[in-house]
């Protein structure tokens, strides 16, 4: 039997914003019995009180884990978020508090691929108004700036996951592909990356945004790249709200210089599903607007929370931290016998040497170490084999200066 310093079912584990039941049968497959989940997202004030006593934390997009939050977090080991973006978590202070973040790179990136692949057709054919206009019991059968999308330029910003499999779909469908991102890429297909931004701008019938949300694609779309688009041509996003100044594209929608846009994503999206959407894109023609949908199909969340799940409990079972966002990477084989101890510590120098002479002085005999650090956080991880006294080596290994946290697995 795997024992563990925490018996499995003394583990709380929280998931918010109806993380996918998958994530949920992966845990109890795996032993934890306390799960608790709630459908909906939390303020800052609700975390601070929920998330007292939590070892585990699921989150989706909506979830902001502040400093205040952290710094509440009286238990925390761990985070998950169940999507690709982790710009809602305050990762460097996670990462100094020694709580390794995790995501889900991939799982829902063909979702939100097919999404835009539809709202490129939808947009040129000005699918919106028209459908708005049936629906009304008007009739406009009229092919007034109405077009195909064979032949037309899909300019793609940020050309990683999600970028890359848009680049095959479009081709696919006869578009022709040019793309800028900031990294040198292998273009796939046919598709020619720009060297600038502007470039892109200036060919692109259709522009869609996937770039994350940093410091450099903050409103990185603005007034002065709405005004460079080719007149006529469509923006998309499906990145972040962030990256869009969302009162120039207005702008440029009013003015007729663009001819639709298909926005998924805003600077500010309501906290829950009663709360009203609020945007100045709201009522304009030809725009579709989406509630952060990008990555919700069955198939995504199905497999996000499987893929999660699955780090998660690899830290919690085993100490791995592969595929965390904001920590060194320690890959670590499944442990057999004896006891490994996790040490989490300010990489200052000397704390490796303490800790090792933690367990020389106690005669244990180390079967394998593992050590990565980055510039401010070290993690250490020591395999003993035959008997240990657990938790005094536990409180030597605490009272080393520089330790953040400690665990051990038996
Ligand atoms: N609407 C939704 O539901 C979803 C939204 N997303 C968003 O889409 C974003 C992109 O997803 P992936 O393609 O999987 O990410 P990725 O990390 O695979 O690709 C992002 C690309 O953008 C490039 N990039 C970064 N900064 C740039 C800049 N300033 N200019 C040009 N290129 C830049 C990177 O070099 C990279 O190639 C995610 O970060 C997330 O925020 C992801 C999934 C679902
Ligand atoms: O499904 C979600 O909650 C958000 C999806 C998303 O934006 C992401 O994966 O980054």
């Amino acid at each position: 039997m795997t024992r563990h310093s925490l018996a499995k079912d003394k583990i709380r584990v929280l998931f918010l914003e109806g993380v996918h039941q998958s994530a949920v049968e992966e845990f109890r497959r795996n032993g934890y019995t306390q799960i608790e989940q709630l459908k909906v997202a939390l303020d800052e004030a609700e975390l601070i009180e929920k998330i007292q006593g939590v070892h585990i934390l699921g989150i989706r997009s909506r979830t902001r884990i502040t400093d205040k939050v952290l710094a509440a977090a009286n238990r925390l080991l761990t985070i998950g978020c169940f999507c690709i973006g982790t710009n809602q978590v305050s990762l460097n202070t996670a990462r100094k508090a020694g709580i390794p973040v995790f995501n889900a790179p991939y799982s829902n990136t063909r979702s939100v691929a097919e999404l835009v692949i539809g709202e490129i057709i939808m947009l040129l054919r000005r699918i919106p108004e028209k459908s708005r206009a049936c629906h009304d019991g008007a009739w406009d059968k009229s092919a007034t700036n109405s077009f195909e999308l064979r032949g037309k330029t899909l300019g793609l910003v940020g050309y990683g996951h999600i970028g890359t499999q848009l680049s095959v779909l479009a081709e696919a469908m006869g578009m022709k592909v040019r793309f800028f991102d900031i990294e040198k890429k292998l273009a796939l297909g046919n598709a020619q990356p720009c060297a600038t931004l502007e470039e892109l701008l200036g060919v692109a019938d259709v522009v869609s945004l996937h770039v994350p949300s940093t410091p450099q694609t903050k409103n990185m779309f603005g007034a002065e790249q709405v005004k460079a688009m080719k007149p006529g041509s469509y923006l998309i996003n499906a990145s972040r709200g962030s990256v869009v100044d969302i009162d120039a594209l207005a702008q440029g929608l009013k003015s007729g210089h663009l001819l639709g846009a298909a926005i998924d994503v805003f600077p500010k999206e309501p906290a829950s599903n009663g709360e009203e959407f609020v945007s100045p894109l709201r009522g304009l023609e030809n725009v579709i607007l989406t509630p952060h949908i990008g990555g919700s199909t069955q198939e995504a969340q199905e497999n996000i929370g499987l893929e999660v799940a699955e780090k998660l409990i690899k830290y919690s079972d085993n100490g791995s931290t592969v595929g965390a966002v904001n920590f060194v990477e320690v890959s670590l084989p499944v442990k057999a016998g004896g006891t490994r101890f996790l040490h989490i510590h300010s990489n200052v120098p000397g704390v490796l040497r303490k800790v090792n002479e933690v367990f020389s002085q106690s005669e244990l005999n180390i079967s394998a170490q593992y050590l990565q650090t980055d510039p401010e956080v070290g993690f250490v991880v020591v395999d003993v084999e035959g008997a240990v006294d657990e938790t005094a080596v536990l409180q030597q290994l605490q009272e080393i200066d520089g330790t953040i946290r400690v665990r051990f697995l038996y």
